[in-house]
């Protein structure tokens, strides 16, 4: 068997053109533009490359992109200005501090400064507890992206057995917490799980969010199952997911690949938080960007 190509950069392209079909009407109905700000810290260039494709999908998106560069040895009471300045400003609806921050500022001090109702990363722990509790808030870009993919291949996800390996607050926890609202039933493994190929031989769905290059063996994956790799690790063969691809290929039914799956569904998801952000702070009916929340 050889699986079928989970296409994340034409589904990201689509949600794309939906949220900039919709953004017309927004600015008819409040004379503005959905507002995006973005704060860099520091030289990174994976992360100068993540912000500029970022700016330039909010733009082709209609929206207004506002980046705030800062030297790398800014101080925590720098950012928390700016991130006040930016909770006040009335053009902004979603402010995304770009991770990881400096080793001297106190990054969960300046999470915990964003205005929830503007957190379209959703990494607010305010937002975490409303993804938990099934309220309305933001979720994370990168999961809320992979339960689409997810839905464009099975529709619905509903009793279908889920392994989610990794537990960090911005894929894995989120991830679990969606899966759980779809009606899977789902495992949440990491470093310390007991026999993970058994693990993951048993489900349906397999989300790998560890950051292990090609951990994820194709004899450890149930024949048809649906791999989502959201790894992103750079080696000197080039960029690689967390998953084998090639021996995954083979038994797999469906699977995003690295590059072209995960990462330009992220974006897409940022834009369409943006979006849903500034029709909520502006009390107008957001049109439907997909179906999770
Ligand atoms: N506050 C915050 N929010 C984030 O969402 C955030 C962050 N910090 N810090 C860094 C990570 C990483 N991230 C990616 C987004 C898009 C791609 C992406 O589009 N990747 C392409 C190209 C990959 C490449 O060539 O580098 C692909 O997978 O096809 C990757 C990674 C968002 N992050």
């Amino acid at each position: 068997m050889t699986a079928t190509i989970i296409d994340g950069k034409a589904h990201a392209a689509s949600l794309r053109a939906a949220i900039a079909g919709h953004v017309p009407a927004f600015r008819a109905a409040t004379g503005r533009a959905p507002g995006l700000a973005v704060v860099l810290v520091g030289e990174d260039p994976a992360s100068a490359v993540y912000v500029r494709s970022k700016g330039r999908a909010t733009r082709e998106a209609g929206m207004e992109s506002v980046e705030h560069r800062l030297p790398a040895d800014t101080d925590t009471a720098t950012l928390l200005a700016l991130v006040a300045d930016l909770n006040a400003d009335p053009a902004i609806d979603g402010i995304l501090v770009q991770l990881p921050l400096p080793r001297q500022v106190d990054a969960q001090a300046v999470l915990l400064a964003i205005d929830p109702d503007k957190d379209v990363d959703g990494f607010h722990p305010v937002n975490a507890g409303r993804l938990a509790t099934g309220m309305p808030g933001f979720v994370p870009c990168t999961p809320l992206g992979c339960v689409m993919l997810l839905k464009s291949v099975h529709g619905s996800l509903s009793g279908l057995d889920a392994v989610v390996i990794g537990r960090s607050n911005i894929v894995g926890k989120p991830m679990a917490q969606l899966l759980i609202a779809e009606s899977c039933t789902v495992t949440v493994a990491h470093s310390r799980t007991r026999d993970l190929p058994a693990r993951i031989r048993a489900a349906d769905i397999v989300v790998a969010a560890v950051g292990i290059p090609a951990l994820v063996k194709g004899d450890w994956i149930k024949p048809g199952a649906t791999v989502i790799d959201v790894g992103i690790n750079r080696t000197e063969t080039g960029l690689v997911g967390d998953v084998d691809f090639a021996e995954a290929m083979a038994v797999a039914g469906a699977i995003t690949p690295v590059p072209g799956g995960v990462g330009p569904m992220t974006i897409a998801c940022l834009l369409r938080n943006t979006y849903v952000s500034a029709c909520r702070r502006e009390g107008v009916a957001a049109a439907p960007v997909d179906t999770a929340s």
